[in-house]
């Protein structure tokens, strides 16, 4: 198994507010990690941390052997926009843009060419069930749908690692868990590790690792 994400003593404040208590967490490539825990336990604040949008007061990420810290912001965002993929609660689209338009956007902003970006994205809609709607704006969509859409956004351009902070937390439980259940399969299918913040034991038991959150300490889950 190769290491893809090693987090090591990563502390996290807001002011006096210390949300991410020396953290933990090694991530394989392909595996999938929950992070349960309850409101306000630190579950979001780690995630940007890992995934390289807040930096840590203390203690180091490392993101396929490199030191998020020790990069230039230019790589940092490099890296954040083609080797990583981010799932959102209300999948946070752009309501005037096309499903198909929404998915291509981490292929365009790498500068994949518009037909082939594409391709790729109606490609992977079809195969979360939205072939026939890849020309629907957005804003025009149902909440399922949109979640179908930032997942296929999260996974087009075949990501190492995706976060995904309460990805279906928006929708109703039938919902939540088909869309759930085709994100991992297609992470699954392409290698791409994913760490999943959630509320949901459900959503949790889906995942190869399980971590518990609380009051800002990270401890992973003993299963059977
Ligand atoms: N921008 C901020 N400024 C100050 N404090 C913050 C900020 N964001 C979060 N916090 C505080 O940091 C702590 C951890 O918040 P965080 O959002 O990481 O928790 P969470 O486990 O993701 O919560 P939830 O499940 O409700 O989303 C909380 O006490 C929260 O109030």
């Amino acid at each position: 198994m190769t290491v893809i994400l090693h987090a090591e003593n990563v502390n996290f404040l807001y002011g006096e507010q210390h949300a991410v208590r020396d953290a933990d967490l090694t991530l394989n490539r392909g595996e999938v990690a929950a992070i349960m825990g309850s409101s306000g336990s630190g579950k979001s604040s780690l995630l940007y941390c890992l995934a390289g949008v807040l930096p840590p007061a203390s203690g180091t990420v490392t993101f396929d052997g490199m030191v998020l810290s020790s990069l230039p912001d230019v790589e940092l965002s490099a890296l954040r926009r083609e080797r990583i993929g981010f799932v959102f609660q209300y999948g946070e689209l752009l309501d005037e843009l096309t499903a198909e338009e929404n998915a291509a956007l981490p292929l365009r902003l790498a500068g994949v060419p518009k037909d082939r970006a594409h391709a790729a994205a109606a490609r992977i809609l079809a195969r979360l069930g939205l072939g026939d709607l890849l020309r629907r704006r957005a804003s025009k969509l149902s909440g399922g749908q949109r979640q179908r859409i930032a997942v296929a956004r999260a996974l087009v351009h075949q990501p190492d690692v995706v976060f995904a902070d309460e990805p279906t937390g928006a929708l109703d439980s039938s919902n939540a868990s088909t869309v759930l259940e085709e994100f991992l399969r297609l992470a699954k299918e392409q290698d791409t590790a994913v760490v999943i913040v959630t509320h949901d034991p459900q959503v949790a038991a889906k995942a190869d690792t399980q971590y518990m959150m609380v009051d800002g300490v990270l401890a992973q889950s003993v299963t059977a």
